[in-house]
């Protein structure tokens, strides 16, 4: 049974860490999932691609309540995600690795929970309300981190992501307003991504790759083809770091993730 999960974001579609990959497809409420497990390190890992594998699902269509239930489904308790983002810090270039910490939220039209009171399909029809305060788990993000130092990577220990609901890529004023905001990049998939993994108990962290400087600041028209051009060169990189943070995933969980249901129903 697989302990610990990795999702794929743009131009990371196969496990190419993992050996002797069989596939399975995960039966949840929101619908079905398509999951390839192997081995890494002697034990099992999970993996799935965020888009689909051949990147045919947009961010504002992913289902991403079925993903992390089917996750859950298979045992699995730590998740690690990439993220191509766009940069707004002058100090995060094209080819950096932010380890994210923050995130904020100004998707619109995406399902945001699996508490859904009596309309819940499954047997968890209470309301929740989980602390979302640190979104990102602490101990994956010091194993990301340690791995990142350890590798000699270009990264930034934290960094504050914008999801916006896209497609398409942000206007110059949205990109201005996101800055005062406080946000370091943008992308469009880790929202609700994350809470999603923190309503299940699960740990989730998720290394982003800045694959250009966002709209406003990047003097170059943005294009998608830019993003996965970028994200294939650092995709041996992306390996080398997901491989190395696994290995200093403690065995133990001692971070507030396992227990963000508790206090969370008012019970
Ligand atoms: O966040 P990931 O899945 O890496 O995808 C990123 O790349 C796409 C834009 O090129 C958007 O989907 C954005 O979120
Ligand atoms: N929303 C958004 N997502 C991205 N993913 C990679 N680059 C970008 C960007 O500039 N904006």
């Amino acid at each position: 049974m697989p302990r610990i999960a990795i999702i794929g974001g743009s131009g990371v579609y196969d496990p190419k860490l993992l050996q002797n990959v069989r596939e399975e497809w995960v039966s949840t409420p929101y619908g079905k999932v398509r999951v390839k497990i192997g081995e890494y390190n002697g034990e099992e890992i999970a993996f799935l691609a965020r888009h689909g594998e051949g990147h045919s699902v947009p961010p504002h269509k992913i289902n991403y309540r079925a993903n992390i239930w089917a996750l859950h489904e298979l045992g699995v308790e730590r998740i690690l995600s990439t993220s191509a983002v766009g940069s707004l810090n002058e100090t995060m270039k094209p080819g950096d690795f932010v380890i994210l910490d923050q995130l904020m939220d100004f998707t619109k039209t995406r399902h945001y929970t699996f508490y859904d009171g009596d309309e819940s399909p499954h047997d968890r029809k209470f309301v929740a309300h989980v602390d979302f305060t640190d979104p990102y788990c602490p101990e994956l993000r010091k194993a990301l981190i340690t791995a990142a130092r350890e590798l000699g990577f270009k990264y930034h220990p934290t960094g504050t992501y914008a999801c916006m609901e896209g497609p398409r890529f942000e206007t110059r004023a949205e990109i201005r307003a996101l800055k005062i905001l406080g946000a370091d990049v943008v992308g469009m998939t880790q929202c609700p991504e994350a809470a999603l993994a923190r309503e299940l108990e699960m740990c989730y962290a998720s290394v982003a790759i800045v694959t250009n400087f966002a709209a406003g600041i990047s003097r170059e028209k943005l294009t998608h083809t830019e993003v996965v051009e970028l994200m294939a060169q650092k995709s041996e990189e992306i390996k080398y770091l997901l491989m190395k943070s696994i290995k200093y995933i403690p065995e133990e969980r001692r971070c507030g993730c396992k227990d963000a249901l508790k206090g969370a129903t008012g019970e």
